[in-house]
Protein backbone atom coordinates (compact mmCIF):
# COMPACT_ATOMS: atom_id res chain seq x y z
CA UNK A 1 0.00 0.00 0.00
CA UNK A 2 1.15 3.45 -0.60
CA UNK A 3 1.57 5.65 2.78
CA UNK A 4 2.07 9.18 2.82
CA UNK A 5 5.82 8.21 4.27
CA UNK A 6 6.75 7.04 0.90
CA UNK A 7 5.99 10.21 -1.18
CA UNK A 8 9.40 11.96 -2.00
CA UNK A 9 10.27 14.93 0.08
CA UNK A 10 10.45 18.38 -2.23
CA UNK A 11 14.08 18.70 -1.78
CA UNK A 12 14.78 15.32 -2.65
CA UNK A 13 12.65 16.09 -5.87
CA UNK A 14 14.60 19.42 -6.50
CA UNK A 15 17.88 17.78 -5.77
CA UNK A 16 17.07 14.97 -8.13
CA UNK A 17 15.85 17.33 -11.01
CA UNK A 18 18.65 19.54 -11.15
CA UNK A 19 20.75 16.23 -11.54
CA UNK A 20 18.95 14.96 -14.47
CA UNK A 21 19.54 18.56 -15.89
CA UNK A 22 22.98 18.22 -15.59
CA UNK A 23 23.45 14.99 -16.99
CA UNK A 24 20.87 16.34 -19.79
CA UNK A 25 23.30 18.89 -20.24
CA UNK A 26 26.40 16.91 -20.70
CA UNK A 27 24.85 14.42 -22.74
CA UNK A 28 23.88 17.45 -25.01
CA UNK A 29 27.77 18.88 -24.94
CA UNK A 30 29.34 15.21 -25.57
CA UNK A 31 26.91 15.13 -28.11
CA UNK A 32 27.96 18.60 -29.89
CA UNK A 33 31.37 17.45 -29.58
CA UNK A 34 30.88 13.64 -31.32
CA UNK A 35 27.88 13.57 -33.12
CA UNK A 36 28.14 15.49 -36.48
CA UNK A 37 25.63 18.78 -36.84
CA UNK A 38 23.50 17.14 -39.58
CA UNK A 39 22.85 13.87 -38.00
CA UNK A 40 22.31 15.55 -34.70
CA UNK A 41 19.54 17.28 -36.65
CA UNK A 42 18.19 14.15 -37.89
CA UNK A 43 18.31 12.68 -34.72
CA UNK A 44 16.03 15.76 -32.81
CA UNK A 45 13.25 15.04 -35.30
CA UNK A 46 13.29 11.48 -34.97
CA UNK A 47 13.16 11.71 -31.22
CA UNK A 48 10.51 14.71 -31.66
CA UNK A 49 8.41 12.24 -33.77
CA UNK A 50 8.37 9.40 -31.54
CA UNK A 51 7.39 10.98 -28.11
CA UNK A 52 5.31 13.58 -30.19
CA UNK A 53 1.26 13.40 -29.04
CA UNK A 54 -0.47 11.65 -31.62
CA UNK A 55 -4.56 13.15 -32.50
CA UNK A 56 -6.61 10.38 -32.34
CA UNK A 57 -8.72 11.81 -34.79
CA UNK A 58 -8.99 11.10 -38.94
CA UNK A 59 -10.50 13.99 -40.82
CA UNK A 60 -11.11 13.28 -44.76
CA UNK A 61 -11.49 15.93 -46.69
CA UNK A 62 -14.41 15.32 -49.47
CA UNK A 63 -13.69 18.17 -52.48
CA UNK A 64 -16.51 19.05 -54.88
CA UNK A 65 -14.81 17.92 -57.84
CA UNK A 66 -11.74 15.40 -58.09
CA UNK A 67 -9.82 17.35 -60.34
CA UNK A 68 -12.25 16.39 -63.72
CA UNK A 69 -15.26 14.70 -63.04
CA UNK A 70 -17.64 15.50 -60.00
CA UNK A 71 -17.07 14.21 -56.67
CA UNK A 72 -20.23 11.47 -56.08
CA UNK A 73 -19.51 11.67 -52.27
CA UNK A 74 -19.61 15.46 -52.08
CA UNK A 75 -22.95 15.40 -54.04
CA UNK A 76 -23.96 12.75 -51.67
CA UNK A 77 -22.83 14.37 -48.72
CA UNK A 78 -24.38 17.96 -49.63
CA UNK A 79 -27.90 16.03 -49.93
CA UNK A 80 -27.12 14.23 -46.69
CA UNK A 81 -26.48 16.86 -44.44
CA UNK A 82 -29.47 18.76 -45.52
CA UNK A 83 -31.04 16.56 -43.54
CA UNK A 84 -28.95 16.55 -40.59
CA UNK A 85 -29.16 20.37 -39.80
CA UNK A 86 -29.89 21.38 -35.86
CA UNK A 87 -30.74 23.93 -33.83
CA UNK A 88 -26.80 24.72 -33.44
CA UNK A 89 -26.79 26.01 -37.43
CA UNK A 90 -26.37 29.33 -37.19
CA UNK A 91 -26.43 29.89 -41.18
CA UNK A 92 -27.76 28.15 -43.96
CA UNK A 93 -28.83 28.22 -47.26
CA UNK A 94 -32.76 27.51 -48.34
CA UNK A 95 -34.15 27.75 -51.76
CA UNK A 96 -36.90 26.09 -53.72
CA UNK A 97 -38.12 25.95 -57.34
CA UNK A 98 -41.66 26.06 -58.43
CA UNK A 99 -41.22 22.31 -59.20
CA UNK A 100 -39.57 21.37 -55.98
CA UNK A 101 -42.23 20.03 -53.15
CA UNK A 102 -39.61 20.76 -50.46
CA UNK A 103 -37.25 23.91 -49.62
CA UNK A 104 -33.28 22.39 -50.28
CA UNK A 105 -31.43 23.43 -47.11
CA UNK A 106 -27.80 23.67 -47.68
CA UNK A 107 -25.19 24.31 -45.22
CA UNK A 108 -23.09 27.87 -45.57
CA UNK A 109 -19.53 28.22 -45.20
CA UNK A 110 -18.03 27.19 -42.31
CA UNK A 111 -20.99 25.52 -40.70
CA UNK A 112 -20.75 21.71 -38.90
CA UNK A 113 -23.25 19.35 -38.12
CA UNK A 114 -22.86 16.12 -36.01
CA UNK A 115 -24.14 13.14 -37.01
CA UNK A 116 -24.47 9.91 -34.83
CA UNK A 117 -24.38 6.63 -37.21
CA UNK A 118 -24.03 2.97 -35.33
CA UNK A 119 -23.33 4.57 -32.15
CA UNK A 120 -20.00 6.82 -33.65
CA UNK A 121 -20.17 10.51 -33.84
CA UNK A 122 -19.13 11.96 -37.23
CA UNK A 123 -18.12 15.72 -37.10
CA UNK A 124 -19.12 17.53 -40.47
CA UNK A 125 -17.55 21.04 -41.35
CA UNK A 126 -18.78 22.86 -44.95
CA UNK A 127 -15.68 24.57 -46.91
CA UNK A 128 -16.06 27.22 -48.77
CA UNK A 129 -12.67 29.02 -50.10
CA UNK A 130 -12.28 31.48 -52.45
CA UNK A 131 -9.69 32.71 -54.47
CA UNK A 132 -8.78 35.30 -57.29
CA UNK A 133 -6.21 34.82 -59.56
CA UNK A 134 -4.62 36.31 -62.88
CA UNK A 135 -6.30 35.71 -65.99
CA UNK A 136 -3.69 33.88 -67.73
CA UNK A 137 -4.14 34.47 -70.82
CA UNK A 138 -4.49 38.35 -70.41
CA UNK A 139 -0.90 39.52 -70.77
CA UNK A 140 -2.07 43.47 -69.02
CA UNK A 141 -3.04 41.14 -65.86
CA UNK A 142 -5.39 43.63 -65.09
CA UNK A 143 -8.45 41.12 -65.57
CA UNK A 144 -8.99 38.70 -62.62
CA UNK A 145 -10.92 35.85 -62.19
CA UNK A 146 -12.51 34.87 -59.36
CA UNK A 147 -13.17 30.77 -58.71
CA UNK A 148 -14.54 29.07 -55.29
CA UNK A 149 -13.08 25.47 -54.23
CA UNK A 150 -15.43 23.80 -51.85
CA UNK A 151 -15.49 20.88 -49.69
CA UNK A 152 -16.36 19.54 -46.50
CA UNK A 153 -14.04 18.07 -43.79
CA UNK A 154 -15.37 14.98 -41.96
CA UNK A 155 -13.87 13.78 -38.81
CA UNK A 156 -13.91 11.10 -36.77
CA UNK A 157 -11.81 8.56 -34.22
CA UNK A 158 -9.19 6.67 -36.51
CA UNK A 159 -10.33 3.38 -35.34
CA UNK A 160 -13.23 3.92 -37.09
CA UNK A 161 -11.55 4.22 -40.37
CA UNK A 162 -12.78 0.90 -41.85
CA UNK A 163 -16.08 1.28 -40.79
CA UNK A 164 -16.24 4.69 -42.26
CA UNK A 165 -15.00 3.73 -45.54
CA UNK A 166 -16.82 0.41 -45.67
CA UNK A 167 -20.69 1.31 -43.93
CA UNK A 168 -21.11 4.87 -43.11
CA UNK A 169 -20.22 6.72 -46.61
CA UNK A 170 -21.62 4.26 -48.67
CA UNK A 171 -24.98 4.82 -46.58
CA UNK A 172 -24.91 8.30 -47.24
CA UNK A 173 -24.18 7.20 -51.34
CA UNK A 174 -27.30 5.12 -50.87
CA UNK A 175 -29.74 7.55 -48.58
CA UNK A 176 -28.61 10.50 -51.24
CA UNK A 177 -29.66 8.16 -54.01
CA UNK A 178 -32.86 7.74 -52.50
CA UNK A 179 -33.56 11.51 -51.76
CA UNK A 180 -32.71 11.78 -55.12
CA UNK A 181 -35.15 9.41 -57.03
CA UNK A 182 -37.72 10.70 -54.28
CA UNK A 183 -37.46 14.38 -55.40
CA UNK A 184 -36.29 13.79 -58.66
CA UNK A 185 -36.04 17.05 -59.90
CA UNK A 186 -34.42 17.43 -63.44
CA UNK A 187 -31.68 19.85 -63.78
CA UNK A 188 -30.75 21.83 -66.64
CA UNK A 189 -26.57 22.19 -67.03
CA UNK A 190 -25.48 25.32 -68.88
CA UNK A 191 -21.70 26.11 -68.83
CA UNK A 192 -20.67 29.10 -66.71
CA UNK A 193 -19.00 31.08 -68.68
CA UNK A 194 -17.47 32.95 -65.79
CA UNK A 195 -15.15 30.09 -64.95
CA UNK A 196 -14.13 30.37 -68.65
CA UNK A 197 -10.33 30.99 -67.89
CA UNK A 198 -9.66 29.34 -64.74
CA UNK A 199 -11.73 26.32 -65.95
CA UNK A 200 -15.01 25.98 -67.32
CA UNK A 201 -17.90 24.64 -65.23
CA UNK A 202 -21.35 23.74 -65.44
CA UNK A 203 -23.89 25.48 -63.31
CA UNK A 204 -27.64 23.96 -62.80
CA UNK A 205 -31.29 24.93 -62.39
CA UNK A 206 -34.16 22.97 -62.64
CA UNK A 207 -35.71 22.18 -65.55
CA UNK A 208 -39.05 23.46 -65.66
CA UNK A 209 -39.60 22.12 -69.74
CA UNK A 210 -43.16 21.18 -70.07
CA UNK A 211 -42.92 19.22 -73.03
CA UNK A 212 -43.54 15.82 -73.08
CA UNK A 213 -44.51 12.97 -75.93
CA UNK A 214 -47.90 13.87 -75.29
CA UNK A 215 -47.94 17.22 -75.88
CA UNK A 216 -45.60 16.88 -78.83
CA UNK A 217 -46.55 17.37 -82.20
CA UNK A 218 -45.26 14.73 -84.38
CA UNK A 219 -46.44 11.49 -87.16
CA UNK A 220 -47.44 8.93 -84.48
CA UNK A 221 -45.13 6.13 -86.23
CA UNK A 222 -41.73 8.49 -85.57
CA UNK A 223 -42.86 8.97 -81.88
CA UNK A 224 -43.76 6.09 -81.42
CA UNK A 225 -40.24 4.83 -82.39
CA UNK A 226 -38.38 7.33 -80.66
CA UNK A 227 -40.09 5.97 -77.96
CA UNK A 228 -39.16 2.50 -78.69
CA UNK A 229 -35.14 3.48 -79.08
CA UNK A 230 -35.14 5.14 -75.74
CA UNK A 231 -37.10 2.11 -74.42
CA UNK A 232 -34.90 0.00 -75.50
CA UNK A 233 -31.94 1.85 -75.42
CA UNK A 234 -32.57 1.96 -71.30
CA UNK A 235 -32.99 -1.31 -70.95
CA UNK A 236 -29.95 -2.99 -72.52
CA UNK A 237 -27.36 -2.67 -70.11
CA UNK A 238 -25.91 -6.16 -70.20
CA UNK A 239 -26.73 -5.93 -73.86
CA UNK A 240 -24.18 -3.10 -74.25
CA UNK A 241 -21.70 -5.06 -71.82
CA UNK A 242 -21.80 -8.43 -73.63
CA UNK A 243 -21.19 -6.53 -76.89
CA UNK A 244 -18.54 -4.67 -76.10
CA UNK A 245 -20.00 -1.39 -76.75
CA UNK A 246 -20.01 2.07 -74.51
CA UNK A 247 -23.86 2.08 -73.42
CA UNK A 248 -24.49 5.33 -75.25
CA UNK A 249 -27.06 6.49 -77.89
CA UNK A 250 -26.83 9.89 -80.35
CA UNK A 251 -29.49 11.34 -82.21
CA UNK A 252 -29.45 13.53 -84.60
CA UNK A 253 -32.25 16.08 -84.91
CA UNK A 254 -32.86 18.25 -87.82
CA UNK A 255 -35.55 20.37 -89.71
CA UNK A 256 -36.58 23.94 -89.93
CA UNK A 257 -36.92 26.32 -86.87
CA UNK A 258 -39.92 25.79 -84.86
CA UNK A 259 -40.55 22.04 -85.76
CA UNK A 260 -40.26 21.13 -82.27
CA UNK A 261 -36.59 19.45 -82.24
CA UNK A 262 -35.78 21.28 -78.44
CA UNK A 263 -39.31 19.97 -77.57
CA UNK A 264 -38.38 16.71 -78.35
CA UNK A 265 -34.84 16.90 -76.59
CA UNK A 266 -36.97 18.35 -73.11
CA UNK A 267 -39.82 15.49 -74.19
CA UNK A 268 -36.77 12.75 -73.78
CA UNK A 269 -35.53 14.21 -70.64
CA UNK A 270 -39.21 14.40 -69.00
CA UNK A 271 -39.64 11.04 -70.42
CA UNK A 272 -36.23 9.05 -69.34
CA UNK A 273 -36.05 11.60 -66.15
CA UNK A 274 -32.23 12.37 -67.28
CA UNK A 275 -30.98 15.09 -66.69
CA UNK A 276 -29.85 18.29 -69.51
CA UNK A 277 -26.31 19.14 -69.94
CA UNK A 278 -26.58 22.00 -72.43
CA UNK A 279 -23.18 22.41 -74.50
CA UNK A 280 -22.90 26.18 -76.26
CA UNK A 281 -20.16 24.96 -78.30
CA UNK A 282 -19.06 28.86 -78.88
CA UNK A 283 -18.63 28.95 -74.80
CA UNK A 284 -15.64 26.53 -75.19
CA UNK A 285 -11.91 27.54 -76.33
CA UNK A 286 -9.86 24.72 -75.96
CA UNK A 287 -9.81 20.70 -76.40
CA UNK A 288 -9.24 20.70 -72.82
CA UNK A 289 -12.28 22.57 -71.26
CA UNK A 290 -14.35 20.23 -73.44
CA UNK A 291 -13.00 17.34 -72.22
CA UNK A 292 -13.55 18.66 -68.74
CA UNK A 293 -16.82 19.92 -69.20
CA UNK A 294 -17.58 16.12 -71.05
CA UNK A 295 -16.18 14.15 -68.00
CA UNK A 296 -17.94 16.26 -65.13
CA UNK A 297 -21.03 15.49 -67.34
CA UNK A 298 -23.01 12.48 -65.01
CA UNK A 299 -24.57 9.03 -65.80
CA UNK A 300 -28.76 9.17 -67.15
CA UNK A 301 -28.36 12.33 -68.71
CA UNK A 302 -28.67 14.21 -71.76
CA UNK A 303 -25.79 15.76 -73.70
CA UNK A 304 -27.30 18.14 -76.28
CA UNK A 305 -25.32 20.31 -78.39
CA UNK A 306 -27.26 22.31 -80.29
CA UNK A 307 -27.55 23.81 -83.82
CA UNK A 308 -24.23 21.97 -84.39
CA UNK A 309 -23.86 23.59 -88.24
CA UNK A 310 -23.53 27.29 -86.86
CA UNK A 311 -23.00 27.29 -83.02
CA UNK A 312 -19.04 27.57 -83.63
CA UNK A 313 -17.00 27.37 -86.60
CA UNK A 314 -14.65 24.13 -86.20
CA UNK A 315 -11.49 24.00 -87.92
CA UNK A 316 -12.27 20.63 -89.92
CA UNK A 317 -15.56 21.57 -90.92
CA UNK A 318 -16.68 22.71 -94.61
CA UNK A 319 -18.45 25.05 -96.02
CA UNK A 320 -21.93 24.83 -97.16
CA UNK A 321 -20.02 25.43 -100.58
CA UNK A 322 -17.83 22.36 -99.84
CA UNK A 323 -14.30 24.52 -99.62
CA UNK A 324 -12.66 23.24 -95.99
CA UNK A 325 -12.40 25.67 -93.26
CA UNK A 326 -8.35 25.45 -92.49
CA UNK A 327 -7.79 28.52 -91.59
CA UNK A 328 -9.01 28.69 -87.58
CA UNK A 329 -7.55 32.02 -86.74
CA UNK A 330 -9.16 33.26 -89.13
CA UNK A 331 -12.54 32.04 -87.94
CA UNK A 332 -11.54 32.41 -84.19
CA UNK A 333 -10.35 36.44 -84.21
CA UNK A 334 -6.59 37.14 -83.97
CA UNK A 335 -6.40 36.31 -80.30
CA UNK A 336 -5.18 33.00 -81.75
CA UNK A 337 -5.19 30.60 -78.28
CA UNK A 338 -8.83 29.13 -79.56
CA UNK A 339 -8.45 25.20 -80.06
CA UNK A 340 -11.41 23.83 -80.42
CA UNK A 341 -11.68 21.40 -83.07
CA UNK A 342 -14.03 19.12 -84.60
CA UNK A 343 -11.90 16.18 -84.48
CA UNK A 344 -11.55 16.85 -80.53
CA UNK A 345 -15.07 16.68 -80.41
CA UNK A 346 -15.76 13.37 -81.73
CA UNK A 347 -13.05 11.46 -80.54
CA UNK A 348 -14.15 12.38 -77.34
CA UNK A 349 -17.39 11.53 -77.84
CA UNK A 350 -16.48 8.42 -79.87
CA UNK A 351 -13.60 7.47 -76.98
CA UNK A 352 -13.07 8.80 -73.58
CA UNK A 353 -16.22 10.05 -72.44
CA UNK A 354 -18.51 7.65 -73.83
CA UNK A 355 -16.51 4.64 -71.93
CA UNK A 356 -16.08 6.49 -68.84
CA UNK A 357 -19.96 6.49 -67.99
CA UNK A 358 -23.10 4.57 -68.01
CA UNK A 359 -26.95 5.79 -70.01
CA UNK A 360 -25.42 8.60 -71.60
CA UNK A 361 -27.45 10.02 -74.57
CA UNK A 362 -25.79 12.62 -76.74
CA UNK A 363 -28.00 14.70 -79.34
CA UNK A 364 -26.91 16.87 -81.99
CA UNK A 365 -29.37 19.43 -83.73
CA UNK A 366 -29.20 21.74 -86.78
CA UNK A 367 -31.50 22.89 -89.01
CA UNK A 368 -29.43 22.21 -92.30
CA UNK A 369 -28.05 18.85 -91.87
CA UNK A 370 -27.26 18.43 -95.55
CA UNK A 371 -23.86 21.48 -94.14
CA UNK A 372 -22.77 18.71 -91.79
CA UNK A 373 -19.67 17.50 -92.08
CA UNK A 374 -19.51 13.69 -93.11
CA UNK A 375 -17.33 12.96 -90.29
CA UNK A 376 -20.66 13.59 -88.02
CA UNK A 377 -22.96 11.27 -90.10
CA UNK A 378 -20.89 8.36 -90.26
CA UNK A 379 -22.33 5.48 -89.17
CA UNK A 380 -21.96 4.99 -85.89
CA UNK A 381 -21.88 8.15 -84.57
CA UNK A 382 -25.63 9.32 -84.57
CA UNK A 383 -27.63 6.27 -84.18
CA UNK A 384 -30.98 8.05 -84.87
CA UNK A 385 -31.48 10.65 -87.53
CA UNK A 386 -34.83 12.31 -86.56
CA UNK A 387 -36.51 14.94 -89.16
CA UNK A 388 -38.81 17.29 -87.52
CA UNK A 389 -40.78 18.81 -89.87
CA UNK A 390 -43.68 20.94 -90.71
CA UNK A 391 -46.85 20.27 -89.34
CA UNK A 392 -49.38 17.55 -90.54
CA UNK A 393 -52.91 17.09 -90.14
CA UNK A 394 -52.10 14.58 -87.37
CA UNK A 395 -49.54 17.23 -85.60
CA UNK A 396 -52.25 20.21 -86.14
CA UNK A 397 -54.99 17.31 -84.29
CA UNK A 398 -52.51 17.58 -81.63
CA UNK A 399 -52.01 20.86 -80.76
CA UNK A 400 -55.89 21.68 -81.02
CA UNK A 401 -56.74 19.01 -78.70
CA UNK A 402 -54.13 20.66 -76.44
CA UNK A 403 -54.59 23.98 -77.25
CA UNK A 404 -58.23 24.74 -77.65
CA UNK A 405 -59.90 21.21 -76.22
CA UNK A 406 -61.95 20.80 -79.51
CA UNK A 407 -63.71 17.40 -80.48
CA UNK A 408 -61.25 15.61 -83.21
CA UNK A 409 -64.54 15.80 -85.54
CA UNK A 410 -64.82 19.77 -85.40
CA UNK A 411 -67.04 20.40 -88.76
CA UNK A 412 -63.84 22.72 -89.65
CA UNK A 413 -61.20 19.91 -89.77
CA UNK A 414 -62.08 18.29 -92.94
CA UNK A 415 -61.44 22.03 -94.39
CA UNK A 416 -58.16 22.09 -92.14
CA UNK A 417 -56.93 19.19 -93.66
CA UNK A 418 -57.08 19.46 -97.08
CA UNK A 419 -55.39 23.13 -96.44
CA UNK A 420 -52.47 22.39 -93.98
CA UNK A 421 -51.07 19.22 -95.80
CA UNK A 422 -50.34 21.23 -98.82
CA UNK A 423 -48.77 24.26 -97.14
CA UNK A 424 -45.89 24.99 -94.82
CA UNK A 425 -46.55 26.17 -91.60
CA UNK A 426 -44.54 24.93 -88.38
CA UNK A 427 -45.59 23.44 -85.46
CA UNK A 428 -44.47 26.86 -83.42
CA UNK A 429 -46.98 28.80 -86.13
CA UNK A 430 -49.75 26.63 -85.23
CA UNK A 431 -49.45 26.70 -81.89
CA UNK A 432 -49.03 30.53 -81.58
CA UNK A 433 -52.25 31.00 -84.19
CA UNK A 434 -54.01 28.64 -81.69
CA UNK A 435 -52.96 30.88 -78.37
CA UNK A 436 -54.26 33.40 -80.15
CA UNK A 437 -58.05 33.64 -79.25
CA UNK A 438 -59.75 31.46 -75.82
CA UNK A 439 -62.84 30.73 -78.33
CA UNK A 440 -62.20 27.88 -80.52
CA UNK A 441 -64.13 28.71 -83.06
CA UNK A 442 -63.05 32.38 -83.47
CA UNK A 443 -59.53 30.54 -83.68
CA UNK A 444 -59.74 27.96 -85.84
CA UNK A 445 -61.70 30.43 -88.40
CA UNK A 446 -58.54 32.19 -88.32
CA UNK A 447 -56.84 29.28 -88.70
CA UNK A 448 -58.57 28.42 -91.97
CA UNK A 449 -57.99 32.06 -93.15
CA UNK A 450 -54.13 31.74 -92.21
CA UNK A 451 -54.06 28.53 -94.39
CA UNK A 452 -55.65 30.20 -96.99
CA UNK A 453 -53.72 33.05 -97.12
CA UNK A 454 -50.67 30.85 -97.39
CA UNK A 455 -51.86 28.94 -100.15
CA UNK A 456 -52.29 32.24 -102.20
CA UNK A 457 -49.14 33.07 -101.33
CA UNK A 458 -47.17 30.11 -102.60
CA UNK A 459 -46.30 29.03 -99.63
CA UNK A 460 -46.65 25.55 -100.31
CA UNK A 461 -44.70 22.28 -101.22
CA UNK A 462 -42.24 22.95 -104.07
CA UNK A 463 -42.81 20.80 -106.72
CA UNK A 464 -40.85 17.35 -106.20
CA UNK A 465 -39.41 17.40 -109.48
CA UNK A 466 -36.57 20.42 -108.14
CA UNK A 467 -36.10 17.65 -105.15
CA UNK A 468 -36.09 14.59 -106.04
CA UNK A 469 -34.03 11.99 -108.93
CA UNK A 470 -35.87 11.39 -111.87
CA UNK A 471 -37.07 7.59 -110.62
CA UNK A 472 -38.35 8.56 -107.27
CA UNK A 473 -40.33 11.65 -108.90
CA UNK A 474 -43.08 9.24 -110.42
CA UNK A 475 -44.09 7.72 -107.46
CA UNK A 476 -44.17 11.52 -105.88
CA UNK A 477 -46.43 12.26 -108.18
CA UNK A 478 -49.03 9.87 -107.29
CA UNK A 479 -49.42 10.91 -103.94
CA UNK A 480 -48.36 14.67 -104.31
CA UNK A 481 -46.84 16.82 -102.15
CA UNK A 482 -47.67 15.30 -98.63
CA UNK A 483 -45.39 12.53 -99.02
CA UNK A 484 -42.75 15.51 -98.90
CA UNK A 485 -43.62 16.50 -95.02
CA UNK A 486 -40.71 15.00 -93.19
CA UNK A 487 -41.09 12.38 -91.18
CA UNK A 488 -37.96 10.68 -91.51
CA UNK A 489 -36.17 8.69 -89.55
CA UNK A 490 -33.32 6.86 -90.05
CA UNK A 491 -31.12 4.64 -88.45
CA UNK A 492 -27.46 4.50 -89.13
CA UNK A 493 -25.86 2.07 -86.65
CA UNK A 494 -25.58 -0.25 -88.91
CA UNK A 495 -24.25 1.50 -91.66
CA UNK A 496 -27.71 0.79 -93.24
CA UNK A 497 -30.04 3.68 -93.75
CA UNK A 498 -33.90 2.82 -93.36
CA UNK A 499 -35.85 5.77 -94.22
CA UNK A 500 -39.27 4.72 -92.78
CA UNK A 501 -42.51 6.18 -94.04
CA UNK A 502 -42.49 9.83 -95.61
CA UNK A 503 -39.57 11.43 -97.38
CA UNK A 504 -37.98 14.62 -95.99
CA UNK A 505 -38.97 18.19 -97.25
CA UNK A 506 -35.98 20.02 -98.48
CA UNK A 507 -35.28 22.62 -95.86
CA UNK A 508 -33.29 24.77 -99.15
CA UNK A 509 -36.64 27.03 -99.26
CA UNK A 510 -36.19 28.57 -95.75
N1 LIG B 1 -43.71 19.42 -82.73
C1 LIG B 1 -44.20 20.29 -81.83
N2 LIG B 1 -45.17 19.93 -80.97
C2 LIG B 1 -45.66 20.79 -80.08
N3 LIG B 1 -45.24 22.06 -79.97
C3 LIG B 1 -44.27 22.48 -80.80
C4 LIG B 1 -43.70 21.61 -81.76
N4 LIG B 1 -42.77 22.29 -82.43
C5 LIG B 1 -42.74 23.51 -81.93
N5 LIG B 1 -43.63 23.64 -80.94
C6 LIG B 1 -43.90 24.87 -80.17
O1 LIG B 1 -43.02 25.87 -80.68
C7 LIG B 1 -42.08 26.30 -79.71
C8 LIG B 1 -40.71 26.34 -80.35
O2 LIG B 1 -40.33 25.02 -80.71
P1 LIG B 1 -38.86 24.44 -80.53
O3 LIG B 1 -38.01 25.40 -79.80
O4 LIG B 1 -38.96 23.06 -79.99
O5 LIG B 1 -38.40 24.39 -82.05
P2 LIG B 1 -36.97 24.04 -82.63
O6 LIG B 1 -37.18 23.05 -83.73
O7 LIG B 1 -36.06 23.65 -81.56
O8 LIG B 1 -36.53 25.41 -83.27
P3 LIG B 1 -35.04 25.95 -83.54
O9 LIG B 1 -34.53 25.20 -84.74
O10 LIG B 1 -35.23 27.39 -83.83
O11 LIG B 1 -34.24 25.69 -82.32
C9 LIG B 1 -42.17 25.29 -78.58
O12 LIG B 1 -42.00 25.88 -77.34
C10 LIG B 1 -43.56 24.71 -78.71
O13 LIG B 1 -44.47 25.52 -78.00
MG1 LIG C 1 -34.29 24.52 -80.74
Amino acid sequence: MFSPRDMPSPSSIFSAYASMTASIMLLRSMANELIPQPIRGYLCNAFRYLIKPRSPTLTLIIEESTGIARNQVYDAAEAYLSTRVSPENERLKISKSPKEKKLTIRLEKGEKVVDFFNGACFKWRFICAESEKNNPNDHTNNISVRSEKRSFELSFPKKLKEMVLETYLPFILEKAKEMKEEERVLKMHTLNTSYCYSGVKWDSINLEHPSTFETLAMEPELKNAVIEDLDRFVKRREFYKKVGRAWKRGYLLYGPPGTGKSSLIAAMANYLKFDIFDLQLGNIVRDSDLRKLLLATANRSILVIEDIDCSVDLPERRHGDGRKQTDVQAHRGSDGWMQLTLSGLLNFIDGLWSSCGDERIIIFTTNHKERLDPALLRPGRMDMHIHMSYCSYQGFKLLASNYLETPSDHPLFGEIEGLIEDIQITPAQVAEELMKNEDAEATLEGFVKLLKRKKMEGDVCESPEKAEPPHQQSKRRKVGCRQKRGVGISKSNSGVTQRRTRRMRRECSL
